[in-house]
């Protein structure tokens, strides 16, 4: 093993290979992230990145590459994940790790970063901070760390970037010393481009031990290839004001528009206004998805709120969206569709996950083992609709928006949410009151679904769901729970295009599938 600041010199214009496979995959073994790390260095890797103290080890002894150790951990109370505790630190240098990184993002944690640095240094081992912005860079660079990675660039909230952040690598050099570009560098066109931007080394991952993310993007080219004009939907996210509609394109969306939701204008007045809004893309689109609220049994739809959209029970959705806009049509529920959403390109990429959304109404979604749940009656993760015991009202009643507006009423405040909201900020003590009855409500009812379902991940959307008062609270008053029946939340990365990116992804497959029983090979 080099001495440390020989490791740095000689990683000057080197690559790093990240073993990462991805989480319960088939090749998240120890014998196969140790068979990743020998065929990296027999490929001329310069250094390794490998998570998790026992994987480190086994590395150790059969690789002579050093090694970036961290360890990845979900917690209940913070976002970071990579390497948090002291302990971590301490088990990463005993198994034999030359340099251990840390998150050094600028966000709430159980340790600092700068006594987990100390902590890496006791230990003799040398120092990356993974960063997102500059402003931490600055500080990661003051503190004293060996190397600067861009690695959390795109990853602390919002829709993670295709491409990798060169600006970053950039700004990382301007600050001196050594500079690690990681992050989305999934060709080598990408990694070249990171040296030239001034990086002293890239550390690839995905492109390199990630079978199922690389079997993806050849997958989904090759799907476009075969299908040529097949890949664009027009997705639609009707909610009880806003309408969204969106050309989509492989998760990702090309234009949009929003107008307010006709309420009160009958069926037909009803569609002609959704087919106006979409009429100058016509031709551009193959397929159409509705993300709707309500619930979609059959291609129908049904108000399940009829105080959100009255709509008349069972309207034939599909039906009149595949006459109105001349292409095949899907609909889904759109707590549903947002659930695919971030299951597929947002924060919930777990074997299965939850999805619930706390905005004027509750909904959730439902995906186990890869598949999202839609139930025999287009009901599935309508956590809204619980009542939890017999006399009492849906959770939707409660800790919903329209729950809170309803709740301050009853007490003598006319109030809205964002009122509410502002009271709580001031200290008022009927609205602190009342916002923590909302959230000890929603926290029962995730420790009955984590009880019921057991996801891997819990991630919360919705306006009033991704506001930090909220989901702090929340995550506080989960932490009653025993850490077995503890739901893991994460915040949602898609925001209000969850329901349209979601819709838009079934609507593909369908299509694509449609397209596959057609064809005549
Ligand atoms: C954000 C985060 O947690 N990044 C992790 C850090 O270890 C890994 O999941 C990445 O695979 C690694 O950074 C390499 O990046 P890429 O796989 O894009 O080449």
């Amino acid at each position: 093993m080099p001495h440390n600041a020989q490791f740095l010199t000689d990683l000057q214009g080197g690559l790093i290979v990240s073993c990462q496979p991805v989480d319960d995959g088939p090749l998240d073994t120890i014998p196969a992230i140790v068979a990743f790390a020998q065929a990296a260095r027999n490929g001329g890797a310069r250094a390794l990145r490998i998570e998790g103290a026992d994987n480190v080890a086994a590395v150790a002894r059969a690789c002579d590459l050093p090694i970036i150790g961290i360890i990845k951990r979900d917690l209940p109370d913070s976002a970071v994940r990579i390497t948090p505790f002291i302990d971590d630190v301490k088990a990463l240098a005993a198994a034999g790790a030359t340099v251990i990184a840390v998150d050094g993002t600028d966000r709430v944690r159980p340790v600092p970063v700068a006594d987990l640095l100390a902590a890496i240094h006791a230990a003799g081992a040398l120092a990356m901070a993974d960063l997102a912005t500059e402003a931490e860079a600055r500080i990661a660079s003051r503190l004293g760390f060996d190397i600067l990675g861009t690695t959390m660039s795109g990853y602390t909230g919002g829709p993670v970037p295709a491409g990798p952040d060169l600006d970053f690598v950039a700004a990382c050099r301007r600050l001196g010393g050594v500079v690690v570009a990681e992050g989305r560098y999934n060709t080598p066109a990408a990694a070249a481009s990171a040296i030239s931007a001034g990086a002293s080394a890239v550390c690839v991952g995905s492109a390199i031990t990630r079978t199922e993310h690389v079997t993806e993007w050849f997958r989904i080219a090759v799907d476009e290839a075969v299908s040529g004009s097949k890949a664009t939907v027009l997705a639609l996210d009707v909610g009880g004001t806003k309408t969204l509609a969106a050309l989509v394109r492989n998760g990702k969306i090309l234009e949009r528009q929003t107008i307010k939701t006709p309420q009160g204008v009958g069926t037909d007045a009803w569609f002609s206004t959704i087919g106006l809004l979409a009429s100058n893309w016509r031709g551009r689109y193959d397929a159409v998805g509705a993300a709707v609220t309500g619930v979609v049994q059959d291609g129908h739809w049904s108000a399940l709120n009829p105080r959100t959209l009255a709509i008349p029970e069972r309207t034939p959705l599909v039906q009149r969206l595949t006459t109105l806009f001349d292409a095949p049509a899907i609909a889904l529920n759109d707590a549903q569709a947002a659930a695919w959403g971030e299951y597929r390109h947002g924060a919930g990429r777990a074997r299965d996950m939850v999805f619930v959304t706390v905005s004027s109404g509750i909904g959730g979604g439902i995906v186990l083992q890869g598949r999202l749940l839609q139930g025999a009656n287009g009901l599935a993760g309508s956590l809204g609709q619980i009542r939890g015991a017999p006399a009492s009202e849906r959770l939707e009643a409660r800790a919903s928006g329209f729950g809170m507006v309803a709740s301050a009423a009853a007490l003598g405040h006319a109030a809205t949410t964002h009122e509410i909201f502002a009271g709580v900020e001031n200290g008022l003590p009927w609205a602190v009151a009342l916002l923590d009855e909302a959230v000890g409500d929603l926290a029962v009812a995730l420790g009955d679904m984590q009880r019921l379902i057991d996801p891997q991940v819990v991630v919360l959307g919705g306006g009033i769901g991704m506001l930090p008062q909220f989901r702090d609270r929340l995550v506080a008053r989960l932490l009653l729970e025993p850490s077995h029946l503890r739901p893991t939340i994460r915040p949602a990365v898609l925001g209000a295009d969850a329901g349209i990116i979601g819709v838009a992804d079934v609507s593909m497959a369908r299509a694509h599938a449609a397209a596959e029983r057609h064809s005549s090979f």
